[in-house]
């Protein structure tokens, strides 16, 4: 059981948003929609909602084709960016609400929204107004709500991106620990490469409306299928005929083998308990960035204007120099 897409396109007059997107988003699993703005990340996520119908291709949601049916036959929750709560009902009316309209029996009703306030870490805020919480409770709150009728599927745009980077990434471990709890099917949109990789299963690449990898964490960080992919990851520097991370440069001060690129230290900068250098290595238009530990660099004694031998180290991921971008 998954979530199958298969041959979906979709365009905005003659503006291509989603090209022949296939692919299985496994049952169970906490899965990242990742890519630059604007590549179809939300656009793809809203035709698995039923938000938004696809031009052709087919959504198949746990066994169903729910290619023509409407959002709320589904049984997909969702999250968007800014927090949909009411306003004017306490936290637990709200998560209550959806319970209530299906007519659900009182004391069922009563149990849930403990249970799922408990989950959500909000039962002493049950009886708050939404705008007497912060803004990562609220979208705590829109969790348990969504949650709250069991659904299928939980579908999250881009969760917590109105927050700010500390409660964003509070609220990121917390969504992995609550995965790893109810195990529902996950998936979310995201263009922040650190929040898929700390906190999916696998990750799909979204760019310019086309899939470009899919894969786990390690897989992605690891063996990036191109380019694009290895730059939208992590930082990448160019050393010779390689791009690779600028951790993956071996450096020393002494002549290495045949082979060892030669260059000089032009820039130094220390951040935490990082130094990140640019070395200008001969024949090569652009300077190496090369970073590492403060320690290591002390021990060197480096500085700007040393010369320094730099080289791949051992099993570094690295990619071939496209001169002309791939299309
Ligand atoms: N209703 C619409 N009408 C016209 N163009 C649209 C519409 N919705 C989306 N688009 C376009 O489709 C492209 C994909 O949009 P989408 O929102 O899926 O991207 P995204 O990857 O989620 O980006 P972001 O991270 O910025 O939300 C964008 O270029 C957008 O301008």
């Amino acid at each position: 059981m998954n979530i199958l897409i298969a041959g979906v396109n979709k365009s905005y007059g003659d503006f291509v948003a989603l090209d022949n997107i296939n692919v299985s988003l496994p049952t169970g699993q906490l899965t990242a929609l990742l890519g630059p703005s604007g590549g179809g990340k939300s656009t793809l996520l809203r035709i698995i909602a039923g938000l938004e119908s696809a031009d052709s291709g087919s959504v198949e949601i746990e066994g169903i084709d729910a290619t023509k049916l409407p959002p709320q036959k589904r049984n997909v929750g969702f999250v968007f960016q800014h927090y949909a709560v009411f306003k004017h009902m306490t936290v637990a009316k709200n998560v209550a609400f959806g319970l209530e309209i299906r007519k659900r029996p009182k004391a069922e009703v009563k149990t849930k929204v403990a249970e799922l306030l408990e989950l959500v870490h909000l039962s002493q805020f049950a009886h708050r107004l939404p705008s007497q919480l912060s803004g990562g409770q609220r979208q705590r709150l829109a969790l348990a709500r969504a949650l709250a009728v069991e659904p299928n599927v939980l579908l999250l745009d881009e969760p917590f991106g109105a927050l700010d980077a500390k409660v964003r990434k509070e609220l990121r471990d917390w969504l992995r620990r609550l995965h790893d709890e109810v195990h529902v099917t996950t998936v979310f949109v995201t263009h922040d490469q650190e929040e898929a990789l700390e906190v999916a299963d696998e990750i799909v690449v979204i760019n310019e409306g086309r899939i470009e990898q899919v894969g786990t964490p390690d897989q992605l960080y690891d063996e990036p299928a191109n380019d694009f992919v290895m730059g939208f990851l992590g930082e990448v520097t160019r050393l010779g005929p390689f791009r690779l991370r600028p951790h993956d440069i071996e450096l020393s001060t002494t002549p290495g083998a045949p082979g060892v690129l030669s260059g000089v230290i032009e820039r130094s900068l220390r951040v935490g308990f990082e130094v990140r250098l640019a070395v200008d290595v001969e024949g090569q238009g652009e300077p190496a960035l090369v970073v590492l530990s403060r320690t290591h660099a002390r021990a060197l004694d480096l500085e700007v204007g040393t010369r320094v031998w730099l080289r791949p180290t051992a099993g570094a991921t690295s990619v071939p120099v496209l001169e002309v971008a791939s299309a």
